[in-house]
């Protein structure tokens, strides 16, 4: 049975790889994929991972009918045997329906690959249509990081390194932007509730008042 699968997992957990692995090894056995991507960091219509592999995919704007396009890709001759959508926290609701159609009127497997939920740990419109409508739900196994070493579950916006919680949900950016501009950390919740980055926690411990007194 086809099914509509959703990735899920913090921002640098791997999400894009898998998506590039997936459709690797479909391809290496005569398959083709229908890819596509919304603002993914490598520009439009462009698949990427950080580990350096990037393919090219069908860039998905705010008009896009997902079930509509693979309808006529399909009836001009052209093959579509599954799809991956890539960057989905960033789909309308309507466009996750349209992926659980072509489920099950075009009888394609659909892997959706995304992050849940926002820097305000807010689930992402699109992502809760997801979860909502998925056959599965995979969390990625290699999980990223906090700065403390335990799980991040969570992903932080930061403008000079330090938290914030204002501001539109949707902004382009990475886990490796300059401590300057926007950024993105992923973080454990507790210190994401505490909005404790790497960078607020080591200035409070190098903080004159918790430094060691010296003895005279
Ligand atoms: N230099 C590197 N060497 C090995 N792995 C790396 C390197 N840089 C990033 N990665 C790994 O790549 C993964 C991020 O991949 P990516 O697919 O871009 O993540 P996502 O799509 O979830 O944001 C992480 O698991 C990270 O550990
Ligand atoms: C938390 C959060 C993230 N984003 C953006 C930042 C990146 O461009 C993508 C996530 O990409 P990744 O491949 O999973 O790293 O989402 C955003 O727009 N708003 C947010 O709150």
């Amino acid at each position: 049975m086809p099914e509509l699968v959703f990735f899920s997992g913090t921002m640098d957990c791997g999400k894009s790889t898998l998506a590039l692995q997936i459709e690797h090894n479909r391809s290496a056995r005569g398959l083709v994929g229908m890819i596509f991507t919304r603002n993914d960091r490598a520009g439009e219509g462009k698949l990427s991972s950080r580990l350096g592999l990037v393919t090219d995919a069908v860039e998905v704007g705010d008009g896009t009918d997902l079930y509509a396009y693979l309808v006529d890709h399909l009836s001009r001759g052209r093959r579509a045997d599954y799809v991956i959508a890539d960057e989905a926290q960033f789909l309308a609701p309507e466009q996750i329906d349209q992926l659980a159609r072509v489920v099950d009127d075009l009888e394609l497997d659909v892997y959706a690959f995304g992050i849940t939920t926002d820097f305000r740990s807010k689930l992402f419109p699109g992502s809760q249509r997801l979860v909502e409508l998925a056959d599965r739900v995979e969390v990625l196994q290699v999980e990223a990081l906090c700065w403390c070493g335990a799980r991040a579950t969570h992903n932080a916006r930061t403008v000079g390194g330090v938290m914030v919680v204002e501001g539109a949900q949707v902004v382009v950016g990475d886990v490796t932007d300059s401590a300057d501009e926007v950024g993105y950390e992923v973080l454990c919740r507790r210190h994401h509730r505490r909005r404790m980055t790497a960078a607020t926690a080591r200035a409070a411990a190098l903080a004159p008042d918790v430094l060691p007194v010296t003895q005279g």
